[in-house]
């Protein structure tokens, strides 16, 4: 398949506080780097997520991206042009659903999604918008009353509806029930389909998994891996810390009793609970870097030190949780 064209590219974008242009000359000022290098390219037609525990730099890269911040290293193109510099023109091709939502609290969805409709010279039809995500039972409810989940979901349309090229979602589905989260998984398949580039970040690693084109991990202002999520999960980054990238499937076995402390001590290789599960009679236990007949045989010795005959043994392909528990522990 060709690839699509990029609608943004980060080149070693850096951003610290307590320095930057502006505040060269002040003198003693504490500099903290929030971004160290940040390279990221979003394509047309294609979803594009950023991942990253918590403080990782994922809003001020989205920041820097839109506009809103200027980085004090490196380049940024947003549709070919500066963001920082560029006018009215260029924000009004694209679209932007902040984390908290942005929305002004006294007015009516209703009222809002007109205005904003009104600024655009070619407008997504409000009434589409509107079945799209099943705004019609709150639509003149003020948006100070709306649920956390019907403000995301009206935050979506304001962000949508001047058919902007590209746009930009911090969390898309926080807080939203399963029922809202399909409908928006849906809407920005529909988009993706439309050839809106979609860059956004999220904390739920099922949804970057299944709606992802690309995918970069972010850790303390840097990206750590990127790729498809095949490549990701197959141990193919594209990053430059390729290197360090296991190249493992996981191995899962499902113990008939609890693990003492010290037997988990004695594994030969990490092991951890899969998923939620805990320590109990038949919970599934994963094994990571089991990469040679020799592994596979200290695990089996294992299991006959411990006399414990595993009531379930697999080989399972690592999900996009898998890679970001090893790039976020430390
Ligand atoms: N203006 C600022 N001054 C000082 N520190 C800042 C400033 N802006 C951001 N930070 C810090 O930079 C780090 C990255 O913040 P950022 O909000 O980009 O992370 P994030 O990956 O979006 O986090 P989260 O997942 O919690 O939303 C955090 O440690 C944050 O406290």
């Amino acid at each position: 398949m060709p690839q699509q064209a990029a609608c943004l590219t980060l080149t070693q974008v850096r951003y610290a506080v307590g320095s930057g242009p502006r505040r060269r000359g002040a003198e003693g000022a504490a500099v903290k780097e929030i971004l160290a290098g940040v390279d990221l390219t979003a394509r047309r037609g294609e979803v594009t997520a950023l991942i990253g525990p918590n403080g990782a730099g994922k809003t001020t890269t989205l920041s820097c991206a839109q506009g809103l911040l200027r980085p004090s290293a490196g380049e940024v193109r947003l549709l070919g042009q500066d963001p920082f510099r560029a006018g009215a023109q260029l924000r009004a091709r694209v679209g932007v659903m902040l984390q908290d939502g942005g929305l002004p609290q006294s007015v009516q969805p209703k009222r809002l999604l007109a205005h904003v409709s009104r600024l655009h010279r070619d407008p997504w039809p409000l009434t589409d918008l509107i079945d799209r995500l099943d705004l019609g039972s709150f639509l003149t409810t003020n948006i100070r009353r709306l649920s956390g989940g019907q403000k995301q979901r009206v935050a979506l349309a304001a962000a949508l509806v001047g058919r902007p090229e590209l746009v930009f979602l911090d969390e898309p589905s926080a807080g939203l029930d399963p029922q809202s989260r399909q409908m928006v998984f849906e809407l920005i398949e529909h988009l993706r389909g439309l050839g809106l580039g979609i860059v956004l970040t999220t904390h739920l690693l099922e949804e970057a998994q299944r709606l992802a084109d690309s995918v970069f991990i972010l850790k303390d202002g840097v990206v750590v891996r990127h790729g498809t999520v095949a490549e990701l999960t197959n141990g193919h980054s594209s990053s430059h810390e390729d290197d360090a990238a296991p190249t493992s499937r996981r191995l899962v076995f499902a113990s008939p009793r609890i693990l003492t402390r010290a037997e988990l001590e004695s594994a030969p290789l990490p092991l951890e609970l899969d998923g939620d599960a805990s320590n109990k009679a038949g919970a599934r236990w994963a094994v990571y870097g089991v990469t040679s007949p020799q592994q596979l045989n200290a695990l089996s010795q294992w299991w006959e030190a411990m006399d414990l005959m595993p009531a379930e043994i697999s080989f399972e392909a690592r999900t996009l949780e898998d890679v970001f528990w090893e790039v976020s522990t430390p």
